[in-house]
């Protein structure tokens, strides 16, 4: 296969001609620049060019066993043809191309990611020069085993036990009841050898809490499951089954003591624990998987918007005034409004997804020489920009697919498999809720902290009791983002109220936590899209200096959009705290509206920069030639209903029920 790029029709062709700005400068910037641009599309031409990395057969029509195989047949097949053209698995994850080839979830995803992942980040030297080469060239496979059927979200309640047997130097691994046995990993099922797994360490009966440990679950050669070892695949999900997340037992199995992870915690020959320097690096696998869980709720958006945008630009419906040719869908005011924000969204998302980056690269950086003051920063940022970034993507996505009418719910539009694949990410790597919680309790110590004059981190600095008045006007965009940050000072130092009041009149702090927490996750909430809006801005005022004006000026309106839809979202904490009035909304409810019709010209040129082809968006209704219904009309044809005229369900159901005496 080669590239070849198709003539477009004419309503798309009409749509380009209106670009005022120069795309490829628009694509550099959402990669990171014009080098990893040139990279990416060097990864992506040698995929395109390996026809084995491609489906024959839609995987909709496919067993859920031969969805499995072919996936892991793909999968299998990318990681060659990366490791022979002188790439590497991280190429793929980082310039995300891997993603757009493997459908809904794939059987070594979990080992790129957090197998890997956790070698890196949680074994001493020995056991990185041990386990790092083998995992690196899949000669063991892995995956990352902790959630329980039992518990997923509290850590600290997983019932696996780690015994430790001084008289073998081994650990003895158990799982006691049902609801301890493993469950949900990835790949777990039927593909990984490996796994790391989190347990309860035991040391002469006294329990350390939670701990990672290497466990080998099959044989190398024959793939059998070793003894002491229960594992299966879970059954059919809402999405992603061409993956096999699976469930584990053990049975009083016993590896060596080398086998727990022990760069943070040891344990000695004797026995002894050696504790780490911050008992949550244990969690550090997590954190970073937060982290690419950002980008990758960011692409998978942005996917469904260049689906949206395209078919919206293509579809012709009703008469906007009587008697005049059908009008372009997305010449609708309303829908306009559904995916215009969420086209904003995305690239804030993707701006806040590189800021959390480099604070993810600093705290690492830190860590290493013993400094762990930055990890409850990283911690909240993490973990609210996950739920932000996933809450949004799923809604976004799911927005795209109603803006499509009918033509959305096919699975040929490819956005209800962007949908259920996105939509675990809300729950999985940490509920979004529970996370939510997380930044609250990081915000309330802050506010707190600041109350007794501490000087406050820099994500949570605009928190201090007493803020320096903003000196931007309200309408600009400083001023507005001034105004979001007085409301989420105002929603804090509301659940702060909230809170002491409920202790002094007799709570207990647990409980006055639990009554306000509905309160507390939307403050999490603010504060997060408080943080994404700053960095939004930041981002296009440096990028001012070194960009063309036209594309400087498309970024200004995505971000402007942005902040004014978000002020409409929060009118009324902002009416509540008095950073706005009244006038001030219906001024910002106009300029929105203006704003709408602004971007809408450009709007199709604007997804094209976001530079994703065709065979990765695998969509009928968003290809670049916008051929939409030649399109729909052939994938309907491979239908293996439409192999025969009569099917054998009319032989055997319909035609007895049409002679019966009823
Ligand atoms: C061939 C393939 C090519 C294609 C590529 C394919 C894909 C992969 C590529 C890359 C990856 C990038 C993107 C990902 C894309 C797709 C997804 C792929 C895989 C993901 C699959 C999902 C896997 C999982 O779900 S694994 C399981 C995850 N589980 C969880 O997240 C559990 C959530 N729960 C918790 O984290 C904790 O229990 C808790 C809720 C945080 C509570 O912890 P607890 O110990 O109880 O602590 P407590 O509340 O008491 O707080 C005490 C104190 O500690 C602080 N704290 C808590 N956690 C941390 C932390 N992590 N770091 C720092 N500090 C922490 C907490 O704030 C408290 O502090 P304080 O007392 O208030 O000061
Ligand atoms: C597709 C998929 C893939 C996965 N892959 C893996 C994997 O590879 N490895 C792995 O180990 N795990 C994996 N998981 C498991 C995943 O990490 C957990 O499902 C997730 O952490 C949520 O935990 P839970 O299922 O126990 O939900 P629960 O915690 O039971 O959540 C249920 C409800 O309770 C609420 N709740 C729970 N605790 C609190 C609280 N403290 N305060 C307020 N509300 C609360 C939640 O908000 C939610 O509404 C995967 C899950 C899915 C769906």
């Amino acid at each position: 296969m080669s590239v070849v790029v198709p003539e477009c029709c004419d309503d798309l062709k009409r749509e380009r001609g209106r670009c005022l700005f120069n795309k490829e400068e628009l694509t550099n910037i959402l990669d990171g620049g014009p080098k990893l641009t040139e990279k990416r599309r060097r990864i992506e031409k040698m995929l395109i060019n390996t026809p084995e990395l491609f489906d024959d057969v839609s995987p909709d029509y496919l067993s859920h066993e031969d969805r499995y195989s072919n996936e892991l047949r793909k999968a299998t097949q990318l990681m060659t043809t990366l490791e022979k053209n002188g790439f590497t698995y991280n190429d793929a994850v980082t310039t995300g191309t891997g993603l757009w080839l493997l459908m809904d979830g794939n059987p070594l995803s979990l080992h790129i990611s957090m197998f890997l992942d956790t070698i890196k980040g949680q074994s001493n030297p020995q056991q990185l020069q041990e386990w790092l080469p083998l995992a690196e060239k899949f000669k063991i496979i892995g995956t990352y085993a902790q959630t329980e059927l039992g518990h997923g979200t509290f850590v600290r309640g997983l019932e696996t036990t780690a015994t430790y047997d001084s008289t073998t130097k081994e650990f003895v691994l158990h799982s006691p009841t049902i609801t301890a046995t493993k469950w949900w990993p990835g790949a777990l099922g039927k593909t990984s050898n490996h796994a790391v797994v989190m347990a309860q360490l035991y040391l002469g009966g006294k329990c350390y809490g939670p701990h990672i440990f290497m466990v080998q679950l099959r044989d190398l050669e024959t793939h059998r499951t070793l003894p002491g070892i229960v594992v299966g695949e879970i059954g059919p999900r809402l999405g992603m089954n061409s993956n096999d997340n699976g469930f584990l037992q053990f049975n009083h199995h016993r590896i060596p003591l080398t086998n727990m992870f022990m760069k943070h915690s040891q344990v000695t020959e004797d026995g002894k624990y050696v504790k780490p320097l911050h008992s949550k690096l244990s969690y550090g696998t997590m954190v970073q998987t937060r982290v690419g869980i950002v980008y990758h709720a960011s692409r998978e958006l942005s996917r469904a918007l260049i689906i949206a945008i395209r078919y919206s630009a293509v579809r012709h419906q009703s008469e906007m005034v009587p008697g005049d040719p059908e009008p372009q869908i997305l010449d609708y005011q309303t829908q306009q409004y559904k995916l215009l924000p969420h086209l904003a969204s995305f690239f804030a998302l993707r701006f806040s997804a590189r800021a959390l980056l480099e604070v993810f690269i600093g705290t690492s950086a830190g860590l290493g020489s013993g400094k762990m003051n930055m990890l409850p920063e990283l911690h909240a940022l993490s973990s609210g920009l996950k739920a932000v970034a996933t809450n949004d993507a799923v809604k976004g996505t799911d927005i795209c697919r109603l803006a499509c009418g009918g033509h959305g719910y096919l699975s040929s539009s490819n956005l209800p498999r962007i949908y259920t694949a996105i939509a675990a990410g809300i729950t999985y790597e940490g509920e979004n809720t529970v996370l939510f919680l997380q930044v609250a309790r990081y915000l309330i110590k802050s506010f707190r902290a600041s109350s007794q004059g501490q000087t406050l981190p820099f994500s949570v600095s605009y928190l201090r009791v007493q803020p320096p008045s903003s000196h931007a006007p309200l309408m600009s965009d400083r001023g507005l983002v001034d105004a979001l940050g007085a409301g989420v000072r105002w929603m804090v130092g509301e659940a702060e109220r909230r809170l002491q009041q409920l202790v002094d009149s007799g709570h207990s702090p647990h409980a006055a936590w639990n009554a306000c927490s509905v309160h507390l996750v939307q403050c999490a909430d603010a504060h997060t899209r408080y943080y994404i809006c700053e960095q939004f801005v930041d981002a296009v005022s440096k990028l001012g200096e070194t960009v063309s004006s036209g594309v400087h000026e498309v970024l200004r309106q995505l971000c402007r959009l942005y902040i004014l839809h978000r002020v409409i979202q929060t009118a009324g904490i902002l009416l509540r705290c008095g950073a706005v009035d009244g006038k001030a909304l219906t001024s910002i409810e106009e300029e929105e509206c203006h704003l709408l019709a602004t971007l809408r010209i450009q709007a199709v040129s604007i997804v094209d920069a976001i530079d994703i082809k065709d065979v990765f968006l695998k969509s009928t209704l968003g290809a670049w030639d916008g051929n939409v219904y030649q399109r729909i009309y052939e994938e309907a044809q491979k239908s293996p209903l439409n192999k025969s005229d009569v099917t054998q369900g009319y032989y055997q159901y319909l035609r007895p029920l049409m002679k019966a005496n009823l």
